[in-house]
């Protein structure tokens, strides 16, 4: 039998996060939570969020949308665990049942130990919902300009990918973005091999789902804290991608994209029960715009992922 659990990450004006350490008598005791509980039976999912704030926080939210859903099997119970943002609350958050809580900013979650199933949860909660992949550029200065226009544009996690550029000049552009992303709460990913991991001045990686297969096959498994993000084009990838602990996966073409001509869209239809059993978060890829956020994460994505739509 699974537990429907809801749980909120609950954020203030300055884009902290509340959470709360769980009662030491209580399953997983002792480790921080986001705040929520059990769904009771007949029970709407947003009435559920509303009564476990009230109850445990003495909040009642007004502004909230789905985040991300993660199944998870403890040794002595099963979870699903279906969390929520909040962004507005009447009331002043407290711990109504005596357990301590606290504000965090995103950056300074990694420090408090939760449970094993919110790992994809800390991901998706620092996550933003919009994923830039770098398009065509002339020289380093158009790179510069395009790149800096949309992170005024309040983009914050940006791939560097240039297929066509030879080793050097690939490493030359990095560095020539690196100085946009310091002091920003942004990050610059860079596509490209597992080296990339050891270079302090870049966020994180992204792989191919062919070094996916590769890696998946050798037991290979990241550990520490760079962001590394996976190309998927299926179920399966999605899987693998959560046992190689990617921070999140692109799922893609979602739709017709000039970039892949040759390959066969999914379409909404195939992408919303991908979602829907991925244990990490997905941002949905090919032929998106802004628009279909919407529909994205009504359909448990993180986000979405695109190159036209923020390349201009
Ligand atoms: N609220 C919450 N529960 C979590 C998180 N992560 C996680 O694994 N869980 C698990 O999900 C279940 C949630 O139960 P809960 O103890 O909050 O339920 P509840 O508020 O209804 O409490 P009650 O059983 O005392 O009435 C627990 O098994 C807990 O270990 C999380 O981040 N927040
Ligand atoms: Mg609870």
């Amino acid at each position: 039998m699974t537990v429907h659990v809801v749980a909120a990450v609950i954020l203030d004006s300055e884009e902290r996060v509340l959470i709360a350490e769980r009662p030491a008598d209580k399953h997983q005791g002792g480790l921080w939570e986001f705040p929520g509980g059990k769904v009771e039976p007949g029970e709407r999912i947003e009435g559920a969020l509303c009564r476990e704030l009230e109850e445990e926080l003495g909040i009642l939210p007004s502004e909230y949308e789905p985040l991300i859903k993660i199944r998870y099997d403890y040794s002595d119970k099963s979870v699903l665990l279906d969390v929520w943002t909040v962004t507005a609350f009447s009331g002043e958050a407290h711990g109504r049942e005596g357990q301590p809580i606290e504000w965090v900013d995103k950056a300074q979650l990694r420090d408090y130990e939760f449970p094993a199933a919110n790992h994809p949860i800390l991901n998706a909660a620092i996550l933003p919902e919009r994923y830039l992949i770098t398009g065509s550029f002339r020289d380093k200065s158009e790179l510069i300009d395009k790149v800096s226009s949309a992170l005024r544009m309040g983009i914050s996690l940006v791939q560097f990918r240039a297929p066509w550029l030879d080793k050097e000049q690939y490493r030359e552009c990095v560095e020539s973005l690196v100085p946009l992303f310091s002091g920003h709460e942004s990050k610059l990913i860079v596509k490209g091999e597992l080296e990339w991991l050891e270079d302090d001045s870049v966020g994180g990686i992204h792989l191919t789902s062919s070094q996916l297969e590769s890696l998946h096959k050798e037991g290979w498994k990241h550990s520490g804290g760079k962001i590394v993000g996976v190309s998927c084009h299926s179920g399966l990838q999605l899987v693998q991608a959560s046992e190689v602990g990617a921070f999140f996966a692109t799922l893609s073409p979602v739709e017709e994209t000039s970039f892949h001509p040759e390959a066969n869209p999914l379409g909404w239809g195939q992408v919303g029960p991908m979602i829907e059993n991925a244990t990490l978060p997905v941002y949905c890829l090919g032929g998106m715009r802004d628009n279909d956020l919407v529909q994205a994460c009504r359909l448990g994505a993180q986000g979405i992922a695109a190159i036209s739509a923020w390349w201009s």
